[in-house]
């Protein structure tokens, strides 16, 4: 279980199988976001026709609605989804931390207010992984802290001393042996505080490994640099889950540092907001162009929308507030997703990663100033 092989490699980007209860995958892989068991809008039969693999839910916002009783009442996640899996389930630290809920983190754990009636709600380390084995993904995350962007040096530094104190609980209280336990590493954007983060991360020798801290404000420059220094000195034999990314072309820059793994909820949100991504860059179906325009979203993509309907028509629905178009918007990012990962994975296997990622760049980021 939770085995990882790695089946080709170009420069540091390489193509794997990972084995969960729920499913074998392949990475490189773009993970969808359901924060409350749902990717919004898109149905599970959607989501596997066009090439989900791991789905993401929300510890932290199912914990608080319709709680971990009810999911695990249903045998979990994929019973209450009706999604096959694999799943993976965030710890519920990074809604508290990031976004500013009136919150309180000490030594034993985080107590905040619920953004949806205002009660006090408890997360620690051993609740975390207790709401993650009743919700019942495959794969979980250790309840970390994700410092806010910009921290100081000093807070960085005692934040992911704290978060390998919580690694050492999480693993201590974890009684499944069905789900894997993925570890973070922290240190912001710096060298020493990511080498002392992995220093102390690595000799749990978790099944997997995530790239913390990140996405969170820093600029691509220095979040590269952490990505780079962080990626080569994780174990290759095992997955690395960049958290929180993201944009087409960090997955094309993650995957040639040797990331495997992403998650995001930009896809979905900006197809909600009536953007589509495609490799001449994203179009805004809110403009006036599309509405005259009887070609697809994306002439070279095979999903639903790109298959059905015409940009115009999809501008018609997006001006008529019609509930169809963030659906297909979304479907059809998902999919642009999907497709880039599979290219990818290909041109990995073809040993001609760089030629193919600078190839890609080049015409995506041509339409754009
Ligand atoms: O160190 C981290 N520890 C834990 N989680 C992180 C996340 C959340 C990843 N997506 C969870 C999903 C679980 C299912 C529901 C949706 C989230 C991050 N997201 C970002 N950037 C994107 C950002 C999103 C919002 C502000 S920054 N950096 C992140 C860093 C960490």
């Amino acid at each position: 279980m939770f085995d990882f092989q790695i089946t080709a490699q170009s420069g540091r980007a390489r193509t794997a199988t990972f084995v969960t209860p729920r499913g074998t995958v392949q990475t490189p892989m773009f993970m969808p976001v359901g924060t409350q068991g749902t990717v919004k809008g898109i149905s599970p039969q959607e989501l596997t026709d066009i090439g989900s693999q791991i789905v993401l839910a929300n510890t932290y916002h199912l914990l608080l609605r319709p709680g971990p009783e009810l999911v695990a009442a249903h045998g979990g996640l994929p019973g209450f989804t009706a999604y096959p899996g694999p799943f993976l389930t965030d710890s519920g630290g990074f809604q508290v931390m990031s976004l500013g809920h009136m919150r309180r983190i000490t030594e034993e754990g985080v107590t905040f207010k619920s953004h949806l009636d205002g009660s006090s709600v408890y997360l620690s380390p051993e609740r975390s992984v207790e709401v993650q084995q009743a919700l019942g993904a495959d794969i979980i995350m250790a309840f970390d802290e994700c410092p806010p962007y910009p921290a100081e040096r000093e807070y960085i530094q005692a934040s992911l001393e704290r978060t390998v104190r919580w690694l050492e609980r999480c693993l201590t209280f974890k009684s499944r042996e069905d789900q894997a336990l993925f570890s973070i590493v922290q240190g912001g954007v710096h060298a020493d505080l990511r080498q002392q983060s992995l220093d102390a991360t690595l000799p749990f020798a978790t099944p997997g490994f995530a790239i913390g801290g990140l996405a969170v404000g820093e600029g691509k420059t220095e979040m590269y640099e952490a990505v780079d220094y962080t990626a080569a000195r994780l174990p290759s034999g095992k997955p690395r889950y960049l958290m929180g990314v993201g944009h087409p072309e960090d997955l094309v820059a993650g995957i040639a540092l040797g990331v495997d793994m992403f998650d995001c909820v930009y896809p979905t949100r900006t197809g909600r907001f009536g953007y589509a991504l495609t490799d001449d860059g994203r179009v805004n179906m809110n403009s006036s162009a599309p509405r005259s325009d009887l070609g697809p979203i994306d002439p070279e993509c095979d999903c639903y929308a790109c298959r059905h309907y015409t940009r115009a028509y999809l501008a018609h629905l997006i001006r008529a507030e019609e509930m169809l178009a963030p659906r297909m918007l979304s479907l059809h990012n998902l999919r642009y997703l999907h497709r880039l990962v599979e290219r990818a994975r290909a041109a990995i296997r073809e040993d001609r990663y760089a030629e193919w990622a600078i190839c890609w760049a080049e015409r995506y980021f041509k339409g754009k100033n």
